[in-house]
């Protein structure tokens, strides 16, 4: 296959997690990853005959262990950007309900924070219509 953009375009399922105290779960990317070291919403690559609900919840069990309420999930909005080595197209959802205790199953270090607080933490270039969407919420 030919190594043009199009190949290398990656459809990910992110989601903001809510918890009761309307907290915002950030999760911290290894320092080898693509974007690492810099904080993200958790989840991951939807994979081919998922949809993206199917593998937010999915990556989010993988990743942290809980189990997501799909039905609590709403579509918060869709970027598109092109890191250069790399383009996605991020799919990015409210998750307001779930079983479990988040923990760090792949050893990324986790923060819960108040939606005002997000724009203290260094995220990826794509994040920034995330963090400003949330906060627009939040007013
Ligand atoms: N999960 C997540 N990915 C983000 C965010 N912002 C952002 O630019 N990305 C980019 C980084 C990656 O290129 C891609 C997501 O890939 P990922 O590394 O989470 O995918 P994955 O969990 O399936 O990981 P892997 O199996 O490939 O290791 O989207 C974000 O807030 N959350
Ligand atoms: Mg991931």
């Amino acid at each position: 296959m030919p190594n043009t953009v199009a190949s290398k375009r990656v459809h990910v399922a992110v989601g903001v997690i809510y918890n009761p105290q309307g907290e915002i779960l950030i999760a911290r990317r290894h320092d080898d990853a693509h974007q690492g070291g810099l904080w993200e919403f958790p989840g991951g690559k939807v994979e081919t005959g998922e949809t993206v609900c199917d593998a937010l919840a999915r990556e989010l069990h993988e990743e942290l262990g809980i189990v997501v309420h799909t039905a609590s999930c709403t579509q918060l909005l869709e970027i598109r950007h092109d890191y250069t080595d790399k383009v996605v197209l991020l799919d990015v959802w409210k998750v307001l309900k779930f079983d479990g205790e988040a923990l760090g199953k792949e050893g990324q270090p986790l923060k819960w924070v108040q939606p005002q607080a997000l724009p203290e933490y260094d995220f990826p270039a794509a994040n920034v219509a995330i963090v400003d969407a949330i906060l627009k919420l939040a007013d």
